[in-house]
């Protein structure tokens, strides 16, 4: 039966998490030498502990960028940034920094969070960060709160931060939507460009890719493979006898039986008008025309009706194996022979030819 594979979506993620990671090493290498930097400032003003605790924060930096080029695990990058980044804040505002400046850096934090986590895990994390923030800024006693901030400082502190937090949110909220329906709409084009609209199976279009794939793969591995064309008998006069929904509604049948007798490897597809196509992966000739025999036979047994009336619906196919010609033009060319033989010799039949039971089974041993 025809499966319609969905890779856009793991194409996507795939490249928004190397993007990701990308931005990541880079923003790493420039928090290592902003902190370097401004390690070396504090250094020479005697700072020497603020100092240290820069070179740290730059070590650890360095060293999850190591481990990142190590085992390439991006999510662990993510996760080991994110928490080198927040104890970095925790420090400067439990420190102030240099001249009690530290919280300011507090403001990188939200945009990159909502970048790298998603909008529940960001807004967690940020609620956690603030809360300690109000804690460190209520109680400059507790043990290790070394700086002690103006009230004036606080309200804006934390006024402007709501503010960038709110905004980096909504913008981020923004930016998946638009992603995620942009996903959407690439999926329903690509589900367009490879789907033929009446009937739901994969088009002409889509079904000249697989041959292509499929007759590489016979080319590298030497597993057979054959095609069914199949074609609706005098399908003229049931849309000029009763009507072209009558045909469309045949049209639709046809291919739910059609998918019914094939396996979930096989593909079929709509060839053009009343024609289609069956490709039988790891199949050979007597296998094919024994699968065409049993659908000719399902057909031909099955009722069609439309608006109440009983619709006469038989089917002609031909089948050819990639054994016997040397190119999927050829196999199609063939195919086309054999179909052409089966109309000729009176339609409802498939051909080459091949001996059945009454039932539409291939009895052991029939040759083609
Ligand atoms: N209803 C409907 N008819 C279609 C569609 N596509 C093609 N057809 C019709 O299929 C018919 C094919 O007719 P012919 O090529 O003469 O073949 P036939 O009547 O099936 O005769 P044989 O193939 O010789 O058995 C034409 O009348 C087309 O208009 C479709 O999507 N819907």
């Amino acid at each position: 039966m025809t499966r319609l594979p969905d890779p856009s979506q793991t194409i996507a993620d795939e490249s928004e998490e190397e993007r990701v990671s990308r931005l990541l090493t880079g923003l790493s290498a420039m928090a290592i030498l902003f902190l370097l930097g401004i390690g070396a400032k504090a250094w020479f003003a005697t700072h020497t502990t603020h100092a240290g605790a820069l070179v740290i924060f730059a070590s650890l930096v360095a060293l999850n960028m190591l481990v990142f080029a190590r085992t390439g695990h991006r999510q662990r990058q993510k996760g080991g940034m994110i928490f080198i980044v927040g104890l970095l804040f925790g420090y400067l505002i439990v420190t102030g920094g240099e001249s009690n400046t530290g919280p300011l850096w507090f403001y990188v934090f939200p945009p990159l969070l909502f970048y790298l986590t998603d909008l529940k895990t960001g807004t967690a994390v940020l609620l956690f960060c603030c809360l300690l923030a109000v804690v460190v800024f209520q109680f400059p006693q507790l043990p290790l709160v070394t700086a002690e901030y103006t009230t004036d400082f606080k309200i804006r502190f934390f006024a402007t931060l709501t503010f960038e937090s709110i905004f980096c949110y909504v913008l981020e909220a923004s930016r998946l939507k638009a992603r995620n329906e942009l996903m959407d709409l690439a999926r329903a084009h690509a589900y367009a460009a490879q789907t033929d609209e009446l009937t739901g199976l994969s088009n002409r279009r889509e079904m000249q890719h697989r041959l292509n794939a499929e007759y590489s793969r016979y080319q590298r591995s030497g597993h057979h493979f054959s095609i069914v064309l199949i074609d609706l008998d005098l399908f003229k006069h049931i849309n000029d006898d009763h009507g072209h929904d009558a045909g469309d509604e045949v049209l639709r049948k046809f291919s739910e039986l059609m998918q019914a007798v094939i396996r979930q490897t096989d593909v079929a597809a709509r060839w053009g008008g009343e024609e289609f196509l069956i490709l039988l992966p790891d199949t050979s000739l007597l296998q094919a025309l024994t699968l065409a025999e049993r659908l000719r036979f399902e057909v031909a047994n099955t009722e069609f009706t439309f608006a109440g009336k009983r619709l006469p619906i038989t089917i002609s196919a031909g089948i050819c194996s990639i054994a016997k010609a040397g190119s999927v033009n050829e196999l199609l060319k063939q195919a086309d022979i054999h179909l052409y033989n089966a109309k000729e010799d009176g339609r409802n039949r498939i051909a080459p030819r091949v001996r059945t039971t009454s039932n539409g089974h291939t009895p052991p041993g029939a040759r083609a």
